[in-house]
Order: C-alpha cells, then structure tokens, then sequence
C-alpha cells in the first residue's frame, strides 16, 4: 500500500488482481457474461451469508449451537470480496462506491428524520 492510497482503493486494486488470477477480467467481457457473472457473485454472497448465519446459534429448537465470532469476521471479509468484485462488474471503482455510499447514507438520513411513513421510488434516482 503507498501512503497515499485510500484503505477501500487498496482493497478494490487486490481484488481486481485476485479476480484475474482466477481468470475473471470484467474489462475483456460481453454483456451475457456480465450477466452471467453477476449471476455467480451473487450466488456466492447468497452462499456467504448462509454461512455467516451459521457462525451465530440460530437454530431455536436445538442446544447444541455454539457462537462462533472469530469465523463471523471471516465471513463478513469473503462477502467483502464478493460484493467488490459485483461493484467492479457494474464498473464502480472505490471512489464511485464511496460517493454512492455517501449519497444514499444522506437518504437515508433523511427518511428517518422524516418519519419514513411512506416510500418515494424515486429518491435514489440520483445515486
Ligand atoms: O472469483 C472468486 C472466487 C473466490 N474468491 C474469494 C472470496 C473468498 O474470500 C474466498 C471464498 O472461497 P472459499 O473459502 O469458500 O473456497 O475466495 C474471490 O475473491 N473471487
């Protein structure tokens, strides 16, 4: 890392280069296999969470369940690489997830200052 970039470029720049290790580049690819990647990231993250549900006892009717926190970190870090690596298919770069982040925290802030008492489709228009 040099000391000027940013922890979230750094992160985005790591995957860029494990994703073409693993022979995945979104730059060389057609809109069908966009489709089909985003298709397979999602289903990973889909597959991550379930895993991350099951660092935490959620099973109601049995005993045996244990928390396990350490692995739960693990886990948050894998979806981290999934949701980067469907950002970078969409062609965000850290700096546009950080600004998009940016703005719908401001939303979202506003609907709860708001009330949030009912739901306008069209105040992420601008994100
Ligand atoms: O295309 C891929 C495939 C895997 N991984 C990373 C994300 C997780 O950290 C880890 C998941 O792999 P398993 O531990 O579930 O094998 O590999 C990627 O970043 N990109």
């Amino acid at each position: 890392m040099t000391p000027t970039q940013d922890k979230l470029e750094r992160i985005f720049e790591l995957q860029e280069k494990l994703n073409l290790k693993i022979g995945v580049d979104p730059k060389s690819m057609d809109q069908e296999s966009k489709m089909q990647w985003l298709l397979n990231y999602t289903r990973a993250i889909s597959q991550e969470l379930a895993e991350l549900v099951d660092c935490i006892p959620w099973k109601w009717w049995a005993k045996y369940q244990k928390p396990d926190l350490q692995n739960a970190r693990v886990e948050v870090v894998d979806l981290l690489h999934f949701l980067v690596s469907t950002a970078q298919l969409l062609d965000m770069s850290a700096d546009d997830l950080f600004e998009a982040y940016t703005k719908k925290h401001l939303v979202n802030v506003k609907r709860i200052d708001g009330g949030y008492h009912s739901k306008d489709e069209n105040d992420c228009k601008h994100i």
